[in-house]
């Protein structure tokens, strides 16, 4: 029987079926962060549980870390107890930890992929909604509650019932300027923030086949944004190239085996999907969006929706909009900003870093702009400085923080003030999600940089 990628990944690890109920499957990858898993921790504690495979399990300190002066000790006692509640279980059970200021430290999708953790045909949890990001290679990956990783830490598997399958197409070539990021937010646009939800995604087409993995990794981490269980793309020689020699990928005769198995992951022919959408990419431009949900998402050159062809109900668009201090109707162009976040497992890799870097380069920051550019990582942190690109922005006027999510979530000191306007390369623009009061825009790492460079909403497409 024909089957799509989805459905090779997944039957491949059902341990069992239970009539009429979710599929019992095994769990190849797991990873723990220091929000979700003291609970879990304590729960297999009180029932006297072991972990199973500590060896699939990798622990990394992200959510509420610091990112300046990652060497003192960490002032906010909520995320100092998380952080050695993390170290503490991960030692006890004899999980790998990167915990704060060790070298492979960094955001835990950021992290994953660069060290060959993630791989093709895998599947992959995390107490995390954006795990999604890493179907980039090919993987079921998706997030999962606190009561689940105590499950996955005690017994390797999980129990889930099968997502239908949605395949999103987008075919022809993305114009200059137009990067995955605006292809992630011009998808959610078009289907807004429910129009996956029950679907687990795979993106195919010319534009996903043409992407670096960065790029995938951008894309597959956007789609629980549009309700979407999770998102993958099939496994091609980018994906097998991004991943040989990396620390965990195989070695060898192995390396062999596993890529000859990786190249038959891949969506039969004639298979077929609950739902079937195609995207042009001459549609898509740099996009930004102006509301307080992520499908509230327009080309950087548009005006603001009004409320009659604005997606939903009106009075949350106008609420939205009001929260926003926006108009109907206005354009996006010249709108004021006061901060700009380069970051986050959306984008807070070194691509994303070189895009920020090709358009600040040779530029002053704007004087009104605060900037907070925090690599995902410290591999992306040593590769900034490597490749010359902290030269560049420290040149522009910009400083670089240390490894961690950051604004994204502001869980740590990184919050934008009440009222403030910041273009965000993170992935929610929720009322308060970066700060109590604070106003998102998201956008591309190229949309950032030219917001940061003039003070205002600008089309990067002027400065490249
Ligand atoms: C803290 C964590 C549970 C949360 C998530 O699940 O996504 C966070 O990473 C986020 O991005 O909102
Ligand atoms: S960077 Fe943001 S979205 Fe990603 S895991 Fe951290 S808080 Fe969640």
């Amino acid at each position: 029987m024909s089957k799509t990628l989805f459905d090779k990944v997944w039957d491949s690890h059902v341990v069992r079926k239970i009539d009429g109920g979710p599929d019992v499957f095994f769990i190849d990858r797991h990873f723990i962060h220091e929000v979700t898993s003291p609970v879990a921790f304590l729960g297999l504690k009180q029932r006297g549980l072991s972990v199973l495979y500590p060896e699939r399990t990798f622990a990394t300190a992200d959510h509420n870390t610091p990112t300046i002066n990652q060497h003192l000790p960490v002032e906010d006692p909520l995320s100092a107890n998380q952080l050695k509640a993390l170290e503490d279980n991960s030692n006890e059970y004899g999980i790998s930890h990167w915990g704060l200021g060790h070298e492979k430290n960094g955001i835990v999708h950021v992290v994953g992929p660069e060290n060959g953790i993630t791989f093709p045909g895998a599947t992959i949890v995390c107490g995390d909604s954006h795990t999604s990001t890493h179907g980039a290679f090919g993987a079921i990956a998706f997030g999962i509650g606190t009561s689940e990783v105590e499950m996955v830490l005690s017994t390797q598997c999980i129990m889930q019932p099968k997502p239908k399958k949605m395949r999103i197409n987008v075919n022809g070539k993305l114009g200059k300027g137009v990067t995955p990021k605006d292809v992630a937010l011009y998808i959610i646009s078009q289907l807004s923030t429910s129009g996956a939800t029950g679907y687990f995604v795979e993106y195919a087409g010319d534009v996903f086949e043409n992407m670096t993995m960065e790029g995938r990794m951008t894309v597959c981490n956007l789609s629980i944004e549009m309700g979407a269980r999770g998102g993958m793309v099939a496994p091609d020689e980018t994906t097998f190239n991004y991943l040989k020699d990396k620390p965990l990928s195989p070695k060898g005769a192995a390396w062999d085996e596993a890529v000859a198995h990786w190249k038959t992951l891949k969506t039969d022919l004639d298979a077929t999907f609950d739902k079937e959408i195609t995207f042009n990419a001459a549609d898509i431009e740099p996009m930004i969006t102006f509301g307080t949900n992520p499908g509230m998402g327009i080309g950087i050159s548009e005006h603001i929706p009004t409320a009659d062809i604005g997606k939903g109900n009106v009075e949350t668009y106008k609420k939205s909009l009001d929260y926003m201090g926006y108009d109907e109707d206005e354009a996006m162009l010249g709108k004021k900003v006061d901060y700009v976040f380069l970051g986050s497992c959306t984008n807070g890799r070194i691509e994303d870093f070189r895009a920020f870097a090709s358009i600040v380069k040779g530029k002053k920051k704007a004087g009104n702009v605060t900037a907070w550019l925090v690599p995902g990582s410290h591999e992306v942190e040593s590769k900034i400085k490597e490749e010359g690109i902290l030269d560049i922005i420290t040149e522009a006027g910009f400083s670089l923080r240390q490894p961690g999510c950051s604004a994204c979530l502001a869980m740590n000191d990184d919050k934008i003030p009440a009222g403030k306007y910041a273009v965000s390369t993170s992935n929610r623009n929720f009322e308060g999600r970066q700060g109590p009061g604070a106003r998102t825009m998201l956008a591309s790492p190229l949309v950032a940089a030219a917001a940061a460079i003039t003070g205002v909403v600008t089309d990067p497409r002027d400065l490249l």
